[in-house]
């Protein structure tokens, strides 16, 4: 059964015997440690303590929409990398430096979430803004957006060739990644084939001209991007991946009607991509990481007659990973990807801390109510599995 069924298999029914009948697939497990939890009469469920994971991609918005979201992130990640798509776009050392204290601002003192901040490349970066970046010590990447990609991406890079080779060589000295959304602008490419053409003409270009540039490939969704992450150099070229992207197909897009909850850049693709991705990060590969590109856009604004692309994860991003990893007989791979890869690939010290995941059903709120509105999570007011907790 395709993982994207079993969530609607399990919905109502905590305990449910297909659950424990798979539980013999989990042991023995090697990176992480487990603990059985007596929960019903019908059987053991597991607990898994994992170090804390990192989120390498995500969205935080700004105003009182940050407020809302940032708790639910630092409840469970002890850092992010913290997308500079605002409107304006944080396209200066100065502007990453106000937005961090922004973000801190919104979270209690002291609560131990560290937001790592990225500058949004344009036509006109210059390398010095790198310089000046790297010498904060609050930038840790720049993130190219091909102009009109995605959700507020019309400042972004019009000519990577012609308008940016001195900003990237630069950032080849100083080490500093370059995270990419990979999907052509040409609107004569069909858009479930955009991630492919672009690795084709932008992104395998890119990585041969300057083969030392660190290079993450943001929020993969195709098994063609499998296939280039796995032929460049382990260290130098990675990606992160979503949940949605491991767990829905692009059914999911129009199943018993147009769902707008489930519509992302990129957006979803076939079942095979899906697989090849599974594979993939449950393969236990160092080239792959958890970026969750949770992206909430009030309901209004996605429920629309021109619905915004992203989706609300935070709430919901660990449960889904887990249950892949599980779906795919691999959890003890499952915190190498939450947890190491992420910082590994950066040269960022690991977490010390822990979290817990309990294997327990629970129900993901309809929404969330703030001051401008609402805020609609994947899988709303469905059932999942594996809770996170701190303790
Ligand atoms: N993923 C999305 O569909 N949307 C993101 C932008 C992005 O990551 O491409 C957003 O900022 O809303
Ligand atoms: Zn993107
Ligand atoms: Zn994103």
């Amino acid at each position: 059964m395709p993982a994207y069924c079993s969530i609607q298999f399990l919905t109502g029914l905590p305990g449910s015997s297909f659950i424990l009948s798979r539980q013999p697939n989990l042991l023995p497990l090697r990176a992480a440690s487990w603990k059985p939890i007596p929960l019903t009469s019908k059987g053991v469920k597991m607990e898994l303590t994992v170090t804390r994971p990192d989120d390498w991609h995500l969205h935080l918005r700004d105003g009182d929409l940050l407020q809302a979201v940032v708790p639910h992130s630092a409840s469970h990640f002890g850092r992010a990398i913290v997308m500079p798509n605002l409107k304006p776009p944080i396209t200066t050392t100065a502007a990453a430096v106000a937005y961090r204290e922004s973000i801190l601002k919104a979270l209690p003192p002291n609560n131990g979430f560290d937001p790592l901040m990225t500058l949004y490349l344009t036509d006109n970066t210059s390398p010095e803004e790198v310089k000046l970046a790297r010498r904060s010590g609050v930038v840790f990447a720049v993130k190219l957006y091909p102009a009109g990609a995605t959700t507020n991406s019309q400042d972004g890079v019009t000519d990577v060739f012609g308008k940016c080779l001195a900003v990237l060589e630069e950032m080849v000295e100083q080490s500093m990644p370059l995270l990419v959304h990979g999907e052509v602008t040409d609107p004569n490419v069909d858009t479930f084939d955009r991630e492919r053409v672009f690795i084709e003409t932008i992104l395998a270009p890119l990585v041969q001209k300057l083969p030392r540039l660190k290079v993450v490939m943001e929020h993969i969704t195709t098994m063609d991007a499998v296939r280039f992450i796995e032929s460049c150099s382990e260290g130098q070229v990675a990606a992160t991946v979503t949940p949605q992207h491991l767990f829905l197909n692009r059914n999911s897009l129009f199943q018993g009607g147009l769902q707008p909850h489930n519509y992302c850049l990129p957006v979803l693709k076939r079942e095979t991509h899906r697989q090849a991705m599974v594979s993939a990060v449950t393969s236990g590969s160092r080239r792959y990481f958890l970026g969750t590109d949770s992206a909430p856009h009030e309901r209004r604004r996605k429920e629309c007659p021109c619905g915004c692309a992203g989706i609300y994860n935070a709430p919901v991003a660990l449960s889904l990973y887990a249950k892949v990893f599980e779906e795919a007989g691999a959890l003890d791979k499952l915190e190498a990807f939450t947890s190491f890869n992420g910082p590994d690939f950066y040269g960022l010290p690991r977490n010390t801390s822990k979290i817990v995941l309990r294997q327990s059903a629970w129900r993901v709120p309809e929404s969330y109510t703030y001051a401008s509105g609402e805020i609609v999570p994947l899988f709303a007011g469905q059932t999942l599995e594996w809770l996170p907790s701190n303790s």
